[in-house]
């Protein structure tokens, strides 16, 4: 049975570890770098981005998580965990991980709209998905070889660039096992055919 990791530093790690096992897989949260030896994908959760970083500083895995993307092994990062992967954010100095090809904004769906859910059209998922904001993200842009899975009030909600994925929203936070299905996919299918970056 593969194994996949949820970054176990701070935010939503056990709901996600649960949809983990939901399909099959075995889930465990991540603490330490040399577990992400153990793992055939990461997911970095929700959360407060910025605390987020801290906590991967001081725990060593800046440059661990950057080696483990660049092997090609396959990365979700939901809502906090997308603003960790982007190479820009909007009206910040600097990013955190710098690994996808896209700006986000942080917070952006405004303060009347701190918290919703929404059924959104994702590419791969027959119907209707249903979407938890908070506090949420939206990218801004994303470079040609991004691929734009879903939109959201006409701002884009989830995206994949090779071995990455990324949501503005939570999946965890519904029964729907289908959008983390979408990246176990991708760490089924890694093993298959190898990826170079
Ligand atoms: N639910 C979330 O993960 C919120 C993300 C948070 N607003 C951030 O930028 O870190």
């Amino acid at each position: 049975m593969m194994t996949i990791g949820v970054l176990g530093l701070q935010g939503a790690v056990e709901e996600h570890l649960k949809h983990i096992e939901a399909l099959g897989f075995r889930g465990v949260s991540v603490k330490k770098t040399e577990q992400l030896n153990e793992i055939s994908g990461l997911i970095i959760p929700g959360g407060e981005s910025t605390a987020i970083k801290n906590l991967i500083i001081k725990y060593g895995f800046l440059g661990a998580l950057k080696s483990f993307s660049q092997a090609g092994k396959p990365i979700l990062g939901t809502c906090a965990g997308m603003v960790l992967l982007a190479k820009e954010i909007a009206d910040a100095e600097e990013s955190h991980l710098y690994l996808m090809d896209i700006t986000v904004r942080r917070n952006a769906f405004g303060r009347q709209r701190d918290s919703f859910e929404a059924d959104i059209e994702v590419k791969g998922i027959d119907g209707v998905f249903p979407s938890v904001f908070i506090r949420a993200p939206y990218i801004e842009s994303v470079a040609d070889h991004v691929e734009i899975l879903a939109t959201f009030d006409g701002k884009i909600v989830a995206a994949r660039q090779k071995n990455l994925i990324v949501c503005s929203f939570h999946p965890e936070l519904t029964s729907d096992t289908r959008f983390i299905k979408l990246f176990t996919e991708m760490v089924t299918s890694s093993f298959a055919v190898p990826i170079t970056q």
